[in-house]
């Protein structure tokens, strides 16, 4: 798609896949649990949940790998398993294998074949920081730059979507960053991306929309900084040399002179501070973080509120 074609159908609000009244089973078990979902063109979103929620499961029916026992996937208006709809997407499945005497230019090259408009190798080998590689045989990789590779080829074919599943997952922080800014490249050019981690920041530094799944159902949908919100926490810091105990303190952190403090309600514990007569300097008050969000809303506890 073009990417005049792309701000037309964000305009139209056009989605590019979604999931209607969606339910998986295997067996006894709901590994997806009545799910409505829509991925709308150019969207950066993040599917956040605990082991077993049901993540890989609806992605691999998003790709056709998987059929839902009950509801409706759609990608690009089609069967996920139609080719015209195929051809438009890119997949990062949780794990992959590759052939280990092929060299990696060739797999990219294999990869591209399938496709009317892929990316040459040398282009797509350097976004993803393995140009230097490309004579190399995928048996002889790490396993960082196996995943890497992995990842880079769901957007050889030039998708205007795609899904990864755990994309950093094993990566040290270079290569977490080298896959950062190519996913952030694809979707500052207007690309769609649905993926899944478990790397809280990962979501926070990439993704516009945030959904929490949590046994098999969508338990959240909304932004980042409104998921941020949920948790109703705030982060109190101040630089002190000490600090007496204080009631609104959730948790405290000190690293040197910085003390950080969890609250629910920032005012009291200010007030609480300012009592104590302690002397304190360079107060900040944040947000908290995405992570406060995601245990308030998948543990079975209620989310803490201001009091
Ligand atoms: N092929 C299968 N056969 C039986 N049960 C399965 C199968 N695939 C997944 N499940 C079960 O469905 C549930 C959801 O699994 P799924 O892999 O979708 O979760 P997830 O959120 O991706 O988890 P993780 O973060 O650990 O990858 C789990 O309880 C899992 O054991």
């Amino acid at each position: 798609m073009t990417d005049e074609l792309r701000e037309e159908a964000v305009g139209n609000g056009e989605f590019l896949a979604r999931a209607v009244g969606v339910t998986r089973r295997y067996g006894d078990m709901t590994a997806v649990d009545q799910v409505d979902l829509d991925i709308p063109a150019g969207q950066l979103l993040g599917l956040l949940g605990p082991n077993g929620a049901g993540k890989s499961t609806l992605i691999n029916m998003f790709v056709g790998l998987r059929h839902p026992t009950e509801g409706r996937v759609e990608l690009f208006g089609r069967d996920p398993r139609d080719m015209k709809a195929r051809l438009r997407m890119g997949v990062t499945p949780q794990e992959t294998g590759l052939p280990d005497m092929a060299r990696v230019g060739e797999v990219v090259d294999f990869v591209a074949a399938h496709y009317p408009h892929p990316f040459k190798r040398g282009e797509i080998l350097d976004r993803f920081g393995l140009g230097e590689l490309v004579r190399k045989q995928t048996g002889g990789l790490s396993g960082g730059q196996k995943r890497r590779l992995a990842v880079a080829l769901a957007f050889v074919g030039r998708p205007d979507l795609v899904f990864l599943d755990e994309p950093t997952t094993g990566l040290d922080v270079e290569g977490r960053q080298t896959l950062w800014d190519a996913i952030k490249e694809f979707h500052g050019t207007g690309g769609t991306v649905v993926l899944t981690s478990h790397y809280l920041e990962e979501v926070e530094q990439l993704a516009q929309r945030v959904v929490v799944v949590d046994r098999g159902r969508c338990v959240a949908d909304d932004s980042v900084e409104a998921l941020r919100r949920i948790s109703g926490l705030r982060r109190v810091s101040v630089l002190a040399s000490e600090l007496p105990p204080l009631a609104g303190a959730m948790g405290v952190e000190r690293e040197g002179d910085r003390v950080r403090m969890v609250t629910a309600d920032a005012d009291q514990l200010v007030r609480e501070l300012v009592a104590s007569g302690v002397a304190f300097t360079d107060l900040e008050v944040q947000s908290g973080s995405l992570q406060d969000a995601f245990l308030a809303l998948t543990s079975k506890a209620p989310a803490p509120t201001a009091a």
